[in-house]
């Protein structure tokens, strides 16, 4: 029925103010208000349709992608849109496109390591898209090891030129998004050849396509590298492959922020550590970590609202059956994803103020945070997309048969998001990168260098070596400062074990390699002692709305503890916890499941997303989910016959043919 609100009884169980809980999640009043205003103009447009998109071929899905990304463009204009809304808009669009990489890599490729001057002549036409960019860096051969990379740029001092080249067949650039068929300039990272010498990987704007015609320029060739997985999903996306044969651009077009190669081929290193070559890197992996919680969010918001709507089992007297989000294994499996939905917010949140604090350091020449900056965004970015990736199928699971249908929105949305566990970085070269980080610091304790900021613990590890857990009764897991040692001392115990078993080694690269996959765990370890201590300080601050910071309070607490009791061999290994103190955890958070149960419903709701942005029938705000199953059965194309195609030609005759059998 048209209007009727199905879930209306859950949402009469809120215990807290939801409209001052949208304002928490999105930020800030200001945030909210540009985010809704953008998701509801893009909803209400027709051109921004999207549930016909798995069905569409590769070619009509990609057009479709270009008209979409283009009336965007239009619409932006039309508007007058500042950044900040028109970039609101692109992610409401919902659709992987070229722009994204224009905007999100391209651009800030430029900003991070152009100087002033290519800056000023290369960012007015990216800004009017009168160009439009790539960032190609990754190779057939290499992607991880950056410093591999085959593609070189060799200086030609006869003609003040460089001159880029793919001298193997690995050397191929493979994947750069919108590379495929529209980009008509790249950010193209080579190495560096002077007068015979290779001086490292820099990045270079090469000119691809002709703005004439758009063919490619000569020496150069480029091609999509085809279907990627699932249906619809990332394959909007035109990700590329990309050689050149001996092609000259002027010496200004290599990015000289951080180096720079003089008229007679000399190179000139800036006061900028040369990892800035991999800041624009730094930058998206920052971004990442705030759309985790968004793609989080949006699994686990269709999973609760369908939890609340589907019944199974559990009728007495012929009243109704039991809601699957009663079931206690229903919750211990949703809850925690609600939860690190939230907590992978508000660390997004405190990410983001990291990343820019550090830009204005560099900018004052201050380069001291800039490996603090590079281990947190590489861990942040692994561990959230990591637990997202994994929760977007145990939400998808949590919808029992309905979640595999395309109409529950969820199998495209864990095709399009997965790869962002590979791309900027794989999660475990990520990992191992905090893991050297880790080390470092362990090393130099003593030293009377005090770690400072998210390291900061470590300068306690005389204490969190010998301390041992308080906990009681299980009440006491809600005191923040339990929780935080707990977290604290694993973390420390897990790293200095790892540089213990290390010292061991003659030649310490060796022992990294030997003892990699427990590196990578005591890194978890520190990344998830982040997420924690970031969630606590957000609880810190002053958090209007009734009941609004209560429902926060039991949301950190589902967090923690559910890492806890996940990770009690970790806790339990280290012998800061008791299995009684560990049993206590796990008793605690049954408890705060039953909190979140009458609230779950609203606390999805705060996440203000319209039913054209869920893009699922399980999830639609009402609730309304068999009716709109069974009219979505029957808009399927296959559906448009009552005998399908192929009738005729196969199943009649096999019909006919074992009806002679049976005659026989
Ligand atoms: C909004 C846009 C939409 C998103 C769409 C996404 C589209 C996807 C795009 C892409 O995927 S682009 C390609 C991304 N590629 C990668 O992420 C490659 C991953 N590999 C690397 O980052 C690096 O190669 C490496 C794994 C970090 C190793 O690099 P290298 O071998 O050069 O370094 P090390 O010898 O290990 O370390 C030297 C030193 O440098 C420090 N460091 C490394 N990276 C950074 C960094 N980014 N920033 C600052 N510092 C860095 C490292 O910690 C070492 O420090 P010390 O130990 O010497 O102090
Ligand atoms: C959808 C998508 C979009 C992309 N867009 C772009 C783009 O726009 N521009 C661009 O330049 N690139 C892009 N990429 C490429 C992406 O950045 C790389 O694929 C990524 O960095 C991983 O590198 P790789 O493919 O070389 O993986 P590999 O390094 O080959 O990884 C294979 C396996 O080896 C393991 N491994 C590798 N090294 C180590 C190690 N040192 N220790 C332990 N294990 C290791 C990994 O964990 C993984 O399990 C994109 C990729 C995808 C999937």
């Amino acid at each position: 029925m048209e209007g009727v609100d199905y879930l209306a009884d859950e949402r009469k169980k809120t215990e807290f103010d939801v409209e001052e809980m949208k304002i928490v999640w999105a930020g800030s009043r200001h945030t909210f208000e540009v985010s809704d205003r953008m998701a509801k103009l893009v909803a209400n447009d027709p051109v921004f349709r999207k549930d016909d998109r798995v069905m569409l071929a590769r070619k009509d899905l990609f057009k479709n992608t270009l008209r979409k990304a283009t009336y965007a463009w239009k619409r932006i204009n039309e508007l007058r849109l500042s950044e900040e809304e028109a970039s609101k808009l692109r992610s409401f669009v919902d659709e992987p496109a070229f722009t994204d990489l224009h905007w999100g890599m391209f651009v800030p490729a430029i900003k991070g390591q152009g100087t002033d001057e290519q800056q000023k002549k290369w960012l007015p036409l990216a800004y009017k898209m009168q160009i439009i960019g790539c960032y190609a860096q990754t190779e057939l051969g290499h992607g991880s090891n950056v410093q591999g990379l085959e593609t070189t740029a060799t200086f030609d001092p006869q003609t003040d030129e460089f001159v880029i080249h793919s001298p193997t067949l690995t050397s191929s650039k493979w994947w750069p998004g919108g590379l495929g068929k529209v980009s008509t300039h790249g950010v193209v990272y080579a190495r560096l050849i002077l007068d015979g010498q290779e001086h490292g990987i820099h990045g270079f704007i090469v000119q691809l396509r002709s703005l004439e015609d758009h063919r490619p320029l000569p020496g150069i060739t480029v091609a999509d590298i085809g279907m990627k997985f699932g249906s619809g999903a990332y394959n909007t996306m035109d990700n590329g492959l990309l050689r050149f044969d001996h092609v000259r651009i002027p010496r200004d077009q290599m990015l000289m922020r951080v180096s720079q190669v003089t008229r007679d081929g000399k190179i000139v290193q800036s006061d900028v550590p040369r990892q800035l070559v991999y800041g624009t890197m730094v930058y998206v992996r920052q971004t990442i970590v705030q759309d985790a919680s968004i793609a989080l969010s949006r699994a686990v918001c269709i999973a609760t609202r369908y939890s609340a709507v589907r019944r199974q089992f559990g009728s007495s007297n012929g009243g109704p059956e039991t809601q699957v989000i009663d079931y206690k294994t229903q919750q211990s499996r949703l809850f925690p994803l609600l939860a690190s939905a939230y907590a992978f917010r508000f660390v997004g949140e405190w990410l983001k103020w990291l990343y820019t604090d550090v830009t204005q350091r560099l900018q004052a020449n201050d380069f001291s945070t800039l490996p603090e900056a590079h281990a947190c965004t590489a861990g942040l970015k692994s561990l959230t997309t990591s637990v997202t990736a994994d929760g977007i199928e145990e939400s998808r699971k949590l919808c029992g048969g309905h979640g595999y249908l395309a109409s529950s929105g969820l199998p495209e949305l864990f095709a399009v998001y997965v790869p962002a566990c590979t791309y900027e970085g794989d999660n475990t070269v990520l990992m191992l990168q905090v893991a050297r980080f880790l080390m470092k610091t362990v090393s130099q304790l003593g030293s009377g260098k005090p770690p400072v900021g998210t390291i900061s613990y470590m300068g306690r590890i005389e204490q969190l070596m010998q301390c041992r857990c308080a906990v009681k009764k299980a009440g006491d897991w809600l005191n923040p400062n339990a929780v935080l040692e707990a977290f604290e001392a694993r973390a420390a115990r897990m790293s200095v074990s790892c540089a213990q078993k290390l010292s061991k080694f003659s030649n310490p690269e060796e022992g990294f390699a030997e003892l990699s996959a427990d590196l990578v765990e005591a890194a978890v370890a520190h990344c998830q002692l982040i997420v924690v201590s970031k969630f606590f300080e957000k609880l810190q601050q002053d958090i209007p709305g009734k009941g609004v910071k209560r429902q926060l309070e039991v949301l950190c607490g589902v967090y923690s503890l559910h890492l806890l009791h996940k990770h009690q061999g970790d806790f339990l290994a280290t012998s800061y916890i008791t299995p009684k103190q560990a049993s206590l955890a796990n008793d605690q958070l049954r408890e705060l499941y039953s909190q979140v149960r009458p609230n779950a419903i609203a606390l999805v709701d705060a996440f203000n997303y319209t039913d054209h942005y869920l893009g699922s029938i399980l999830g639609c705000y009402d609730g309304n989910v068999y009716p709109k199953l069974y009219e979505a059965a029957w808009r399927d194309p296959l559906n448009d016959s009552v005998i399908p195609d192929g009738y005729e030609q196969y199943i009649r005759p096999l019909l006919k043919q074992q009806l002679r059998v049976a005659k026989l």
